[in-house]
């Protein structure tokens, strides 16, 4: 701020001494005015490098803090939020916020001193000539007010359709099956180019906004150095003023009005910052409402793994209207296997997401050993329960990280561990067929291997007490199909399971069958005692089953009498 000042002095020396004798002042001055300006290079510079770090500081703690506030959350959070959405605030709106606190914020008190310092310098110089100038500030501020409120609105239409965008994008992409299978590419395109030009739109009202407010600046900036001119002339002819401390006003003049511009374009930049703090702050601070890590932890002796359904009512929270469960019961006595069985929609797959705590049920209980689920410590009972999903994913990491994920933690687990559990799935020698063996990179979201049970199967938590399988409803061929039987007898020997059953052959081994239907369990036994009820509907939906499989093994367990009656029905 100084050098305006020195510079004046510099131009008062030359002119005041016409003879030429100035050599001697004229060079201490300069040698001052080169040390000046050195330490300013060094301290913008100290500062841009400061600042930017900590931006990006702040940008990645936001990041990390967002995305485990995200995982923290409910399922029915997930539900109701869109992917695209928190992707959006994860990518974009930490970065725009980390600018704006750091660049931006660093920017605007440089701008915020050098005004202020500029404007005493102003009347240090020529209080005079100062006040007629500062006349026209008050009305450029007030200018600068109502269009920072105007462009934080704006900014904030703008942000949201992109969201909406991006999630659009997102999910037309990661389904792009089902967009091909029906064949909706075009109009996919023009659902997407109708979004974004949108939000073009919205980027050119922002840039009419920014365009008529900069060069109402810039006009008025100009306006301001020619009355200084003007008045300065005046002053300088009646002698109030030198040659020296005009020019140093006009440099002084010149920032305040850079400084201004550079203040007003901070208080934009922040009010956008604050708009995307705000939605940020939301989420970061959103609690869950199912607990994440807390509850009571079993130990090794108190948990066998008995569960208990009782009395349940359940409706998802997206669609409560719409009852899944009444008065459902259901007992599973530790260490044995329970064959869910029921048409389809029914809610086998919810029961698991229940005993899981991804949802609680709306009344009724659920009990571990006697212990209800909602007093234990979900993280924990996740980890102790091993699960197969019917539509597996497989992460798009090595076959090795695949299968170590079911462990309560992955990065300990050695290769010799992976070795075994992938042998006890009947999947190690077919992994070892391809090229790199486990550490076979999977496609991305799993497509090539996915639906292979192998790996599946593999990964579980090791030495889970309880396994929850939902059984692939596609048809495997028989050396498979045997291969599959071995490693889930494997799997389940000693351990409490729940399986949604689809095949036949493991109805039979089950020790209990369990029949869901209009949202509670019908029957339940073992296999035998249930097909001998000649009015129940574990008989009517195994031959269904039977004679839509088209099954010889099976259609030999029914009396050729009973046969006949299915056959007229069917
Ligand atoms: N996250 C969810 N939000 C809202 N409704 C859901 C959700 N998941 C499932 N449903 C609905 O709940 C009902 C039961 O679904 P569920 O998947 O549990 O049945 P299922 O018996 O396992 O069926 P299938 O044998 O076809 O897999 C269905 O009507 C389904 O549309």
């Amino acid at each position: 701020m100084s050098a305006p000042f020195f510079l004046g002095k510099v131009i008062d020396v030359i002119y005041t001494n016409p003879g030429g004798d100035f050599a001697d002042s004229l060079t201490s001055l300069c040698a001052l005015l080169s040390g000046i300006f050195l330490c300013g290079a060094a301290a913008n510079a100290t500062r841009v490098y400061l600042m930017q770090t900590a931006g990006q500081r702040i940008v990645k703690r936001l990041r990390a803090t967002l995305f485990s506030s995200i995982l923290k959350q409910e399922t029915a959070f997930f539900d109701k939020t869109r992917t695209g959405e928190l992707i959006n605030r994860l990518s974009s709106d930490t970065a725009l916020l980390g600018r704006s606190v750091t660049e931006n914020l660093s920017d605007g008190l440089r701008a915020g001193a050098q005004a202020s310092v500029g404007v005493g310098m102003m009347f240090f110089v020529s209080p005079n000539l100062a006040a007629f100038v500062l006349s026209v500030v008050p009305p450029l501020a007030v200018l600068a007010v109502i269009y920072g409120r105007y462009l934080r609105k704006l900014t904030k239409v703008t942000q949201d359709s992109l969201a909406e965008a991006t999630q659009l994008a997102e999910e037309r992409i990661g389904n792009i099956r089902t967009v091909r299978a029906f064949g909706q590419e075009m109009s996919e395109m023009e659902k997407y180019t109708n979004k974004v030009d949108y939000v073009l739109q919205l980027a050119k009202k922002e840039a009419l906004a920014r365009a008529g407010f900069f060069g109402a600046t810039g006009l008025s900036g100009n306006l301001i150095v020619l009355s200084v001119l003007y008045k300065g002339g005046l002053l300088m002819g009646s002698a109030y003023m030198t040659v020296g401390e005009l020019s140093s006003f006009l440099m002084y003049a010149f920032w305040v009005g850079i400084s201004i511009g550079g203040l007003s374009s901070f208080y934009s930049e922040l009010m956008k910052g604050l708009g995307a703090g705000g939605r940020l702050w939301e989420l970061i601070e959103r609690k869950p409402q199912l607990p994440f890590n807390e509850g009571i932890i079993l130990g090794k002796d108190t948990f066998r793994g008995a569960l208990e359904f009782k009395d349940i009512e359940f409706a998802y929270p997206t669609r409560p209207e719409t009852s899944i469960f009444k008065d459902f019961s259901l007992s599973i006595p530790a260490g044995s296997v329970m064959a869910l069985v029921g048409p389809s929609g029914t809610g086998k797959s919810t029961i698991v997401s229940l005993l899981l705590r991804l949802y609680d049920p709306v009344s009724g209980t659920i009990t571990v050993d006697g212990f209800d689920i909602r007093q234990l410590n979900p993280l924990w009972f996740r980890t102790k329960i091993g699960t197969v999903s019917q539509e597996p994913i497989l992460f798009s990491c090595s076959i090795a990280e695949n299968i170590a994920y079911g462990a309560e933690d992955p990065s300990t687990v050695t290769a010799e561990e992976i070795q075994k559990v992938a042998e006890i799935a009947n999947a190690a020698s077919f992994i070892k067929d391809f090229p790199k063996g486990f550490d076979t990179v999977v496609g991305e979201k799993g497509i090539l291997l996915s639906g292979n049970p192998y790996i599946v199967y593999s990964r579980k938590p090791y030495n889970p007490k309880i396994l929850l399988l939902d059984e692939a409803t596609s048809a495997l061929d028989a050396e498979n199909e045997y291969l599959v039987q071995e490693a889930l007898d494997r799997l389940m020997e000693g351990r409490t399971v729940l399986i949604i059953a689809h095949r036949l052959s493991t109805i039979q081994n089950a020790d209990l069958v369990a029949v869901l239907g209009q949202g509670k369990i019908i029957e339940c036994g073992k296999h035998e005692e249930l097909l001998a009820n000649p009015h129940g509907l574990f008989r009517k939906l195994m031959q269904k089953q039977a004679f839509l499989q088209n099954s010889d093994t099976f259609a030999l367990d029914i009396q050729s009498r009973e046969k006949d009656v299915l056959e007229e029905n069917i």
